[in-house]
């Protein structure tokens, strides 16, 4: 489904991504992990298109997409959430859930068959009914009006994950989705998480640095450290595994 092979990045001097290979399987939760400034983010942006690889390439469905937009890997359907949520603050949360639907819908066919009245009404009509089916299954129809910015901070990443799936993608790339919330904000997320991959088949890769949370909902871990892919397996298999132990304790030191 995706895959990374040879992913090489670097700014300036620092090695960001330094040979990373691995593949998302098809229908799981694969987990990113490593100390900070490991290069997970670079990870993600090498995948989604914001940073250009030195070196290597990314997969999506059997097709080599390195060269493609960031735009364009949205549209076929990888999309994403931010370490730091990138929501518009100002508008409802049912206008960001909308420009999800916008993102992926905007081109190929529907553009083509929108100058004619019946489309349009279709396309319409279709981008709402995947809004509802988001708005109904992240249980936030009763904040469907409020703006952003009154809303707390477990409920404003809920709606950044509302927004990623009106995309209606068959990657989610979630960065940190967890981060900074409470016990019980964080439970909710990851029931969520679950649930997108198991109704919706959907192929999730996750960054996280909450070790429980990771180790409790992804089939598969890739772990990093200064650029390197240092493991990769089962939660079983990483979390008993030397390099990743001494990277975790050399980091916390
Ligand atoms: N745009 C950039 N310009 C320069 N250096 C960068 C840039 N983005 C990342 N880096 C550097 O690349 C390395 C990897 O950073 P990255 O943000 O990918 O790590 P991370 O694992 O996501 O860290 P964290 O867990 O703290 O978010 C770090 O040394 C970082 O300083």
């Amino acid at each position: 489904m995706l895959e990374v092979r040879d992913v090489h990045l670097s700014f300036g001097g620092i090695k960001a991504l330094q040979g990373v290979s691995f593949a998302a399987k098809p229908g799981e939760i694969t987990g990113v992990i490593g100390p900070n400034g490991a290069g997970k983010t670079s990870l993600f942006n090498a995948i989604s298109g914001f940073y250009q690889p030195d070196r290597g390439q990314v997969f999506f469905g059997g097709n080599d997409i390195s060269h493609l937009s960031p735009d364009r890997r949205a549209e076929m359907g990888i999309a994403r959430t931010f370490q730091n949520i990138a929501l518009f603050r100002g508008m409802t949360v049912l206008d960001n859930i909308k420009l999800g639907g916008h993102t992926r819908l905007r081109t190929g066919l529907w553009s083509a068959l929108s100058y004619f009245g019946p489309a349009r009404r279709e396309e319409l009509e279709l981008r709402r009914e995947i809004e509802e089916k988001v708005i109904d299954f992240l249980e936030i129809d009763h904040i469907r009006k409020y703006p952003i910015t009154i809303l707390p901070y477990g409920l404003q990443k809920r709606v950044e994950l509302g927004r990623a799936l009106a995309m209606q993608p068959r990657v989610l790339l979630l960065d940190e989705p967890v981060a900074g919330m409470n016990r019980e904000e964080t439970a909710d997320m990851a029931r969520f998480i679950l649930d997108v991959q198991e109704q919706f088949g959907i192929t999730v890769l996750l960054v996280e640095h909450d070790m429980h949370m990771v180790m409790d909902i992804c089939s598969h871990i890739v772990v990093l450290n200064f650029g390197q892919q240092i493991a990769s397996g089962t939660p079983a298999e990483v979390s008993g595994d030397p390099g990743v132990i001494e990277a975790y304790l050399g980091a916390a030191a």
